[in-house]
């Protein structure tokens, strides 16, 4: 998914060289991180309900597990590229480090838009996807999770599959499974709480009561509907949400200045995160242009869609109001646009850090399924809070001390860490 020519994977490797440059890091080390080290391209025949069979492409990409097995979602997406998963792995690598959880990165997708795909058709193409990744994949090699447009009913699919094939339970296989099938209390609500939690803290920094603000969300799909969720609970506004209609074949922001009521437009999304905008005008919301949910005067900006999203172009519309930008989404911000947020001092909780909650409760995931033990949903948000809270800091904290952009000095933890990994296994 490239916006405008921007490229995801010259924007992960360019963030990548910069802080190399700045840790003054081994040359060898350097080419090894840069790019990914296992890329799998496939394709996935599917038998059709009308009897035809039609032939997908299907994506896993590992990029590092220096610190442990891959580990990563799988994106369903009509416009998804190599080069997009390519970047998304690179980012897993780095998150899993930043979290200090002993996983390393990979990402997968398969281009297909789950909208015109039956129920049957879709668990045919999770079950093809495992059947052409399985010997690549599973509980100590690499672990996929949902992302974009894949939910727990796909996860379980393709975990059956998998057990079908290598005979035996491996509840370790895949996480984001449903819970009572292996899931984890809390995984459905921890990337969008997670992304709160950085909220909260990086509001602490600035001496800002969240119940004073006021934010703006693109996206209301699993990240951004939970992030919602949370930061309202805490007292914070949402003024304005923004979407995509498949059947417009547009996004459209929905506003309400005193505040949008999250259930109530909780309840009128589909379960691909687009609102019906014939119930939301009988909410009382405005419905204006997609791109407007990046242009409200709000304290709090955050991107949970898709990546590319803020631009040169895109920035030039956000208020003067704004202070904190939390990405939620992975890779929202391009490489110009950092510098725009850099001169006008908003503080950014970048990408790998703020959306790393996802895949720390995944991780928490697995350590039940080894147990076959599971803990409660308040031990286990504790637990999300706790990782989520101390790798702020330990990112802030280095920010401030060095003099670092928030996610420049994120790269230089998790590089560091993934670094020192590859070298005491001798691998360069
Ligand atoms: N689900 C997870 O646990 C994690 C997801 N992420 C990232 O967060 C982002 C969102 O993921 P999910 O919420 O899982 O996906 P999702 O598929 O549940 O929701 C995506 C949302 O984005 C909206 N959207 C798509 N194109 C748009 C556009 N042009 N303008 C406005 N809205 C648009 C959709 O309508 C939907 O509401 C992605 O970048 C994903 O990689 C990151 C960490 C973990
Ligand atoms: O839960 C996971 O393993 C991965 C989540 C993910 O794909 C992400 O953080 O971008």
């Amino acid at each position: 998914m490239t916006e405008k020519g921007y490229n995801p994977y010259i924007t992960a490797q360019t963030q990548f060289d910069n802080v190399a440059d700045i840790i003054g890091l081994d040359q060898s080390v350097r080419e090894f991180l840069r790019q990914p080290s296992h890329e799998y391209h496939f394709t996935i025949p599917v038998k059709m309900d009308d009897g035809t069979t039609k032939v997908f492409n299907g994506y896993r990409i590992q990029h590092n597990d220096a610190r442990g097995p891959a580990k990563g979602g799988i994106r369903f997406h009509p416009h998804e590229t190599i080069d997009t998963i390519r970047a998304l792995s690179m980012w897993m690598t780095w998150k899993c480090a930043v979290v200090d959880i002993p996983l390393g990165g990979g990402k997968g997708g398969i281009i297909c838009d789950p909208h015109n795909l039956s129920k049957g058709e879709q668990e045919r193409l999770c079950r093809g996807f495992v059947r052409q990744l399985g010997r690549n994949m599973g509980p100590v090699i690499d672990i996929p999770a949902p992302d974009v447009m894949t939910n727990g009913q796909h996860m379980l699919w393709m975990m059956d599959e998998y057990e079908v094939i290598f005979g035996g339970r491996y509840p370790g296989v895949i996480t984001g499974k449903p819970v009572g099938m292996g899931g984890s209390l809390g995984r459905t609500e921890a990337t969008g709480y997670g992304v709160i939690y950085t909220l909260r803290e990086a509001l602490k920094t600035l001496n800002v009561d969240i119940t004073s603000t006021t934010a703006s969300i693109q996206g209301f799909g699993n990240v951004a509907e939970y992030a919602a969720r949370l930061y309202t609970s805490m007292g914070g506004k949402v003024i304005a949400i923004s979407c995509w209609d498949q059947q417009d074949n547009k996004a459209y922001t929905f506003r309400n200045s005193n505040g949008l009521d999250i259930e109530q437009m909780v309840s009128i999304k589909d379960s691909f995160g687009t609102i019906d905008k014939y119930k939301a005008q009988e909410l009382g919301c405005e419905i204006l242009d997609g791109g407007e949910w990046i242009a409200q005067d709000v304290d709090i900006l955050l991107p949970c869609a898709l990546e590319n999203q803020i631009t040169p172009e895109t920035f030039a519309k956000i208020s003067q109001q704004v202070k904190i930008i939390c990405e939620g989404a992975n890779g929202p911000t391009t490489l110009e646009s950092d510098e725009l947020i850099k001169a006008r001092n908003i503080y950014l909780v970048p990408d790998f850090l703020c959306n790393a909650g996802g895949v720390t409760c995944s991780y928490f995931e697995q350590v039940q399924c080894n147990m076959n033990y599971f803990w409660t949903k308040e031990e286990v948000l504790e637990k999300l809070d706790d990782k989520m809270t101390a790798a702020f800091w330990a990112v802030h904290k280095l920010a401030q001390d060095k003099n670092l952009y928030m996610r420049d000095a994120a790269y230089v933890i998790a590089i560091n860490r993934v670094a020192k990994a590859v070298k005491l296994r001798g691998w360069v």
